[in-house]
């Protein structure tokens, strides 16, 4: 079988610094899979060898099978992997409404010709209107990005990745900096991502990554630690420990 997504004896060095470690990671098709560990494990680095953003120092990255270690950011998200970003990186003033026609006429092979298609083709049309209502953004889709509340700018954070048709998505960290009485939204637009697609989530938030994931990955210190079901994760001594010393 080939895998949706995987890594083989991937390994990273900054310097005198080993930041990834011989990290074998198989992300089966249509997972739900979960990638946490503590603060400067080096998640944030396996996401950015992953999408392009990094060169690993050794070892190798499969989508779908095909290698693509070698390829650049935009011919990966050619092939079906696509990224949320911890950083809000939107456009300030365009509303929601523009962001998700852009990003859907982006696709499409629109270019500047967005505004025209937008308004005149049924598809796309339907296409916006099911995205801003999935992501629960048709209250504020005429409003400016820049002002909408927090929780609102990281689901149209997911909205626009989704937009793209990934094939897999890497999800990073969606409920970072989200005011608690947002959080809900996040987490049933997180749930409600279509099942066709593999998503590899990146989250400090336990309760977020153990209703999502099927299957979790510990990394601590740029090493695959522990790998399995939730509860096995759950339960496992060492993750337990890991965790707890982080907490003291
Ligand atoms: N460009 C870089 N140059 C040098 N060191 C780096 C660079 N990027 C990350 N690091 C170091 O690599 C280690 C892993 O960092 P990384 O951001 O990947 O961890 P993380 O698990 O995502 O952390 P967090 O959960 O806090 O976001 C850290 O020690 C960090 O300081």
């Amino acid at each position: 079988m080939s895998y949706a997504l995987e890594t083989r004896g991937l390994d990273k060095h900054f310097g005198g610094l080993h930041v990834t470690r011989d990290l074998s990671l198989k992300i089966a098709p249509g997972a739900r899979h979960a990638l946490i560990g503590p603060n400067g494990a080096g998640k944030t680095t396996v996401i950015n060898q992953l999408t392009g953003v990094l060169e690993p120092s050794a070892g190798r990255i499969l989508l779908e099978g095909q290698d693509i270690t070698d390829l650049p950011v935009h011919k990966r998200v050619l092939r079906g992997l696509s990224r949320t970003f911890q950083i809000n990186q939107l456009y300030p003033d365009l509303t929601p409404l523009e962001t998700i026609g852009l990003a859907v006429s982006e696709r499409l092979g629109g270019g500047g010709n967005w505004w025209r298609r937008m308004g005149t083709r049924d598809d796309i049309n339907a296409e916006i209107a099911e995205t801003l209502e999935r992501f629960r953004l048709l209250d504020v889709m005429n409003d400016p990005t820049s002002t909408l509340p927090y929780g609102k700018q990281r689901l149209l954070e997911i909205a626009v990745a989704i937009a793209a048709k990934p094939r897999v998505l890497l999800l990073d960290e969606p409920a970072a900096g989200v005011p608690e009485g947002e959080r809900k939204d996040i987490l049933a637009a997180v749930a409600a991502l279509p099942r066709d697609v593999t998503v590899l989530l990146i989250e400090h938030d336990m309760d977020l990554v153990f209703s999502f994931a099927d299957r979790i990955s510990v990394l601590v210190s740029g090493a695959l630690l522990v790998e399995g079901a939730p509860d096995e994760v759950a339960r496992d001594p060492q993750v337990k420990a890991v965790y707890l010393g982080e907490a003291a």
